[in-house]
């Protein structure tokens, strides 16, 4: 592809020598492409370059009033895609990536950052003010350098550049523009046009970079790829490469969502920006002389590198395909500039050639691929629940804790399990990322657990979900297999599911018998104990002095709101079967701010405190019901009392989350509501919404003032 990007004046005969070179440093490394666009796709894939599309879930949402020039907010949503990319595969696809492209276009003319018409009259408003007029495109980068180290921890760092080029319309007159707008072509593109395809028409000239304006500067990739690794590994080994980047000095941890203007500039303490490997050494992007600079080579910014802790297993060839891409048909880049659907579509060369570009064949088989994947993933889901609860079930996890490095033979022994069984069901833990095999005893691997399950699986870890695992199995499990009943009737299958009937499902159903009421207690135990910090750290809670945890069951969730604050009191408030068993339950270290009272909250007298914590309570029960007890709750408080709910909310057009919607699924009486349901129950007991909060566990939050 090489001479006949040179054709088109793209790429002076040095930068052409280092091309080769820096394309070929990254063979065998997994690089990706945190966006969807065809466009870029192709440019990339043209230089020669192999890589994976994980298309972004960033949303492009940033505050654009702060940034003080358009290329900044340019660059850093390069940056939070990429990054977001960066973080997200080594839980998703279970795997890390050497290096993550992020790329965003925009269009400025006037001061104005022109997006995608929402329809025709915004196209032809765009298209005019670009009528007659020079105007800008400019592309920013980041390539998010990962680095997966010793204790499965991963460094990211980031490096960022634009790229400006001008482009000038010629004066459209009205017929020309009605006529393009009505080809379709401007829609979904920013700036309303799409230079590759019919737009190149309204073209008088294009200054700098044509690649550029088609959504990716090829050129000053491959000399920022040639900075960072030939500049930076002379010595042309790995290690040196690693101290380049600066992975073995001090990082910033977090990895802001709203970063503040010139985020990207802000790399000057970073190893790798330092003056000693020369990152840095041409204008700043904001800097006075980088942003009046017209076709910008503008050196790129290297970002503080970010830690995060990978809890997924290391990826290995055998991990199922079916992981590894993950929604991508739900989640693409919405405002890709240049992009265009249109099978085949011609580049012009300043020579006038015409280079077809047939890449929506390639792309479409691609994105089915996708697709495929996506539903054979739907369709295996419960296969892979099934075996982590049967693994968690039969102890493979504990077991492997204490004695890591057994081989399948070993571990079925020791679980009283068949050699073959034991064997299957240690390598699908393998490839679901729950376990790694380590290697091998003769034929046989060893395995050991990964991250993931030393978090969450074993039976005595903090974070323990193996109660709620085993609720899953055994409780949601059965009534899930009688989902199809359910739809038909409507009707309760708990009958069906466990041959009882039942009107009120923790009286009758789980306290019926001491061990489902135990399994049901751990169950809710567990959550409450992964959820609870977030919940009672999700607001101020300063001026309340004592609190009242509706339905608290084994306290687990009271306890992490009297770690949380320190002058706060707690009563547990729980029908008398649960609590006769919450002794069970309690912490060994506690300073007695937590006390538990016996009660029906539909019936009794509730407690008086300041603040009624409402976790999980709710969405078990029909509005009627809902109304019962808050007219209780109102009915203890006094004005300024506080009502703090804590439970799944639902987007407002009830489309996700997937986790609440297919809780529903199993639910009898209740159901799931949106945080404005809520609200709006609460405001008819005479509570006021002060805040919402979504946490990024698995409950979100509300906290409401009684009037
Ligand atoms: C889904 S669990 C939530 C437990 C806890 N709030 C949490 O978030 O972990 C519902 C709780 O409400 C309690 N509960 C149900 N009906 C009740 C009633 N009529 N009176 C008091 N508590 C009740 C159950 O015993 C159970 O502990």
């Amino acid at each position: 592809q090489f001479p006949s990007l040179l054709r088109q004046g793209q790429l002076d005969e040095k930068a052409a020598m280092v091309l080769n070179p820096v394309i070929s440093k990254l063979a065998g490394k997994l690089v990706v492409l945190a966006s969807a666009s065809p466009r870029r796709l192709e440019i990339l894939r043209n230089a020669g370059l192999r890589f994976e599309v994980v298309p972004s879930w960033f949303k492009e949402t940033l505050d654009k009033g702060l940034f003080k020039a358009p290329h900044e907010y340019a660059v850093e949503t390069a940056k939070q895609k990429a990054l977001e990319v960066a973080r997200r595969m080594p839980f998703k696809h279970l795997k890390t990536p050497d290096m993550v492209i992020g790329a965003d276009t925009i269009v400025t003319v006037d001061g104005m950052i022109l997006e995608k018409p929402v329809d025709k009259n915004d196209a032809y408003r765009m298209l005019s003010k670009l009528s007659g007029k020079e105007h800008s495109v400019f592309t920013g980068v980041a390539l998010v350098l990962c680095h997966e180290k010793e204790n499965e921890e991963v460094d990211y760092q980031s490096f960022e550049f634009y790229e400006e080029t001008k482009v000038k319309f010629a004066d459209l007159s009205e017929s020309m523009l009605w006529e393009y707008i009505n080809s379709g072509e401007p829609m979904d593109k920013a700036g309303g046009y799409g230079i590759q395809a019919l737009g190149g028409m309204l073209v008088e000239y294009v200054h700098g970079d044509f690649l550029n304006v088609v959504g990716f500067p090829l050129n000053h990739f491959c000399k920022q790829l040639d900075r960072i690794y030939n500049h930076c590994t002379s010595s042309s080994d790995e290690e040196s490469l690693s101290v380049c980047l600066g992975q073995n000095s001090s990082h910033t941890p977090t990895i802001p969502t709203q970063p503040p203007p010139n985020l990207s500039t802000q790399s000057s303490h970073s190893p790798a920006s330092s003056a000693k490997h020369n990152l840095s050494s041409g204008p700043r992007p904001n800097s006075p002389s980088a942003s009046q600079t017209h076709h910008t080579q503008n050196s790129p910014t290297a970002s503080p590198a970010h830690k995060v802790k990978r809890n997924g297993g290391k990826s290995e060839e055998s991990q199922s395909s079916w992981m590894l891409v993950n929604s991508l048909s739900k989640h693409t880049d919405t405002r890709e500039v240049q992009d265009s659907e249109n099978t085949t579509s011609p580049l012009m060369t300043s020579g006038g050639q015409v280079i077809e570009l047939n890449v929506t064949e390639q792309e479409d088989s691609e994105l089915k691929k996708e697709d495929l994947q996506r539903i054979i993933e739907l369709m295996d889901g419960f296969k892979a629940s099934k075996a982590l609860f049967t693994s968690s079930k039969m102890g493979v996890f504990d077991l492997l804790q204490t004695r890591p490095g057994l081989d399948a033979a070993q571990v079925a022994q020791e679980l009283k399990a068949s050699v073959k069984g034991t064997e299957c069901l240690l390598e699908a833990c393998v490839a679901l990322g729950l376990l790694k095999s380590k290697g091998r005893t003769g034929q046989s691997p060893m395995y050991e657990n990964t991250h993931l399950a030393t978090r969450f699986l074993l039976s005595d870890a903090p974070l323990s979900l193996q109660g709620y695992i085993r609720h899953c199995n055994d409780t949601v499990w059965p009534l899930f297999s009688h989902l199809e009943s359910a739809v038909q009737d409507g009707s309760n299958q708990r009958e069906k599911a466990f041959g009882k009937k039942s009107q009120d499902v923790f009286q009758d159903t789980y306290y019926n018998s001491k061990e489902v009421k135990l399994r049901f207690m751990n169950a809710m135990h567990s959550i409450a104990k992964v959820t609870g910090k977030a919940v009672a750290t999700a607001f101020d809670l300063s001026k309340f002095k004592t609190a009242c945890d509706i339905g608290g069951c084994t306290g687990a969730m009271a306890y992490e709101f009297t770690k949380a604050h320190p002058k706060l009191s707690v009563t547990v408030f729980d029908l008398p079967a649960v609590v006769e068993m919450s002794e069970h339950f309690h912490p060994l270290h506690t300073d007695n701010r937590v006390s538990f009272v016996a009660g029906d909250f539909f019936k009794d007298e509730l407690p008086k405190a300041d603040l009624y914590i409402l976790a999980r309570i709710l969405h078990d029960w029909p509005d009627e019901k809902v109304h019962l007890l808050l007219s209780k709750i109102a009915d203890a408080c006094t004005p300024g009392c506080g009502v703090l709910l804590s439970e799944i909310f639902l987007d407002e057009e009830r489309r996700g989350p997937s986790r609440g919607l297919l809780q529903a699924l199993s639910m009898s009486e209740g159901k799931q509501r949106s945080a404005t349901e809520y609200s709006l129950l609460l405001k008819s007991h005479g509570f006021v919404t002060a805040h919402v909060k979504h946490t990024a566990n698995l409950l979100d939050a509300m906290l409401c003032i009684k009037a």
